[in-house]
């Protein structure tokens, strides 16, 4: 997602001031040949494999790095190493956990180029955006490193001088699992918040991103961590099972599809174990006659094309008031023809590839389906082959519009994790607000209007857990985030996600004598 203009305009300025270490990281020269595990405060080989798996370069389909994925063993190594980290970190007080985060957040800062490098050699996403990402990464532990200062429970009075308080404490050994669209993002806004709170962490990234979440432990330990509070295990579906089947885990924390969310949360019941689970979604966006038009068709696009439409909380039900469809998809079309695809790593970019070439057929038989059932494609959703011979064999698509849709086709209400918009026409705001409700889903839904009685009146009935008006996929580390119905539960970021972090005890002390009952 998306960062503020006032700090985006920003971090070019500091890029300029400071030696750039990756101008030798071109696309189609990178290999990782350091080991991909982190545990103890150093990147180690895995103890034990459960299989290994390939990471790609999306954008010439190259392998940059074959990598085992952790077994049981491994995994237990990197429990035991965060158990010993928390008692060391949750004695700490909350200022001395902010100055290490604040430090991590700095250094984050320092090397935004080589991480935003890294992710998209890794994703394939543009540089551009995945600077952006970087920025809301080191802003993510720059606000829980303030909230740590500041937890603290309450006190109670109660009758004859006694009195009762609460401790905020952390819950223990942490696990994150990520998803490939957002790498290192994903990784900061589950390791800062657990981290800020006294917890250890032991963070799985998809196995078709494993890489950057590297570069996320090391910070950590450089800004002054103990060795072993943030771990790094690869794999997939069996290491995570380990993770999420260990005693010695105290939460998971899930960011991924809803089938595999749903095992997540039937593993960790077993264990009475809390989950965050950040799943799917198949948003709406709705654009009301009266917005503003301008505004309408850039929101259009940013819920529809970053990272590829490889974006959780997408708004790809496009619902437009029938009175400026034919304006509203005229100017949509010009706009997404003209999104420049090609290298991600060329700074005028802003489309790459999709994440792997099973991906891509997934994406573009979806449009096969669509056009089968009646929706006609008036842009893209055909494979682009750029220009540039080292770039043939990545991943590309152009991005695609459909309109014509119903709310019963395929590409309507299934989620398609790529960049192709269905464009649905309404009459009156309660038909649109009963079709934009009729899902499984709940992550996200927008709306354009300039009535701001209308805005928040549709906003009030929406089903989703973030609503954006007038503006889309915008994702201030303040807010909160997260889903209603099957797009899942718990937040990220905001204040609120330090209580899925922490447990609250509370001690009750009498001043006077015990009143005993028998
Ligand atoms: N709501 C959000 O914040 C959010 C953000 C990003 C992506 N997503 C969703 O994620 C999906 C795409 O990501 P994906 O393809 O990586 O999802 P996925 O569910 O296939 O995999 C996510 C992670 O779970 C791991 N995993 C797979 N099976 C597992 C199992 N049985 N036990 C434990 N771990 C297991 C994977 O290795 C990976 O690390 C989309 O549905 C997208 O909407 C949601
Ligand atoms: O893709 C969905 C939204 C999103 C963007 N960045 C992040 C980071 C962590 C998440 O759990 C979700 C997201």
């Amino acid at each position: 997602m998306f960062l503020r203009a006032g700090l985006a305009a920003l971090s070019p300025l500091l890029r300029s001031l400071r030696p750039s270490p990756v101008a030798a990281m071109s696309t189609g020269n990178f290999v990782v040949s350091q080991p991909l595990n982190y545990r103890g405060g150093a990147r180690v080989e895995p103890a034990d494999a459960s299989g290994t798996e390939k990471a790609f370069e999306p954008a010439t389909g190259r392998v940059i790095a074959t990598f085992t994925c952790s077994g049981e063993k491994e995994v237990n190594l990197a429990v035991q190493n965060a158990k010993a980290a928390f008692k060391i970190w949750s004695q700490k007080s909350g200022m001395e956990r902010c100055r290490i985060l604040l430090e991590a957040a700095r250094i984050i800062r320092e090397r935004e180029d080589e991480i935003a490098t890294m992710e998209c050699i890794n994703n394939g996403k543009s540089i551009f955006e995945a600077r952006l990402d970087i920025d809301i990464s080191w802003q993510c532990l720059e606000y829980y490193a303030g909230l740590a200062a500041s937890m603290a429970g309450e006190h109670i009075q109660l009758p004859g001088g006694s009195f009762g308080y609460t401790r905020r404490e952390p819950l223990g050994v942490c696990v994150g699992i990520g998803a490939w669209n957002y790498p290192f993002q994903i990784a900061s806004w589950k390791s800062a918040p657990a981290l800020a709170c006294g917890n250890a962490m032991v963070f799985k990234p998809s196995p078709f991103t494993p890489v950057s979440a590297l570069l996320l432990a090391e910070i950590y330990t450089e800004a002054g961590v103990p060795p072993g509070l943030f771990n790094v295990v690869q794999g997939g579906a069996a290491t995570g099972q380990f993770l999420c089947q260990h005693p010695d885990v105290a939460k998971v924390s899930f960011t991924g599809s809803v089938p595999t969310g749903m095992k997540i949360m039937e593993m960790s019941a077993k264990g009475i174990k809390p989950v965050t689970l950040e799943l799917g979604g198949k948003s709406p966006l709705i654009i009301f006659s009266d917005c503003d038009m301008n505004n309408a068709v850039k929101g259009a696009l940013m819920a529809n094309f970053l990272t590829q439409g490889q974006v959780c909380c997408n708004g790809t039900r496009v619902f437009v008031q029938k009175e400026i469809l034919d304006k509203f998809t005229e100017e949509v079309v010009k706009q997404t023809q003209r999104i420049k695809i090609g290298d991600p790593l060329l700074e005028d970019t802003r489309m790459g590839p999709l994440i792997n070439r099973p991906h891509l057929e997934r994406v573009l038989g979806f449009v096969k389906v669509a056009k089968e059932q009646g929706a006609k494609v008036l842009c893209g959703g055909d494979i682009y082959v750029p220009e540039d011979p080292k770039l043939k064999d990545g991943y590309y698509m152009r991005p695609c519009v459909l309109t014509n849709c119903r709310d019963d086709m395929t590409c309507v209400k299934e989620e398609i994790f790529g960049p192709v918009m269905s464009i649905l026409s309404f009459d009156t705001e309660a038909e649109v607000l009963e079709r934009a409700n009729d899902t499984t889903f709940g992550l996200a839904a927008g709306v354009f209007t300039r009535d701001i009685q209308r805005a928040h009146r549709v906003v009030a009935e929406l089903q989703a857990g973030t609503c954006f008006i007038n503006n889309y996929n915008v994702s201030p580390v303040e807010l909160p985030f997260g889903g209603y119905k099957k797009s899942g539960f718990g937040r990220e970021n905001g204040r609120v996600t330090i209580e899925y972090y922490s447990q609250l005890k509370t001690v009750c002390v009498e001043m006077g004598d015990v009143e005993s009952a028998f």
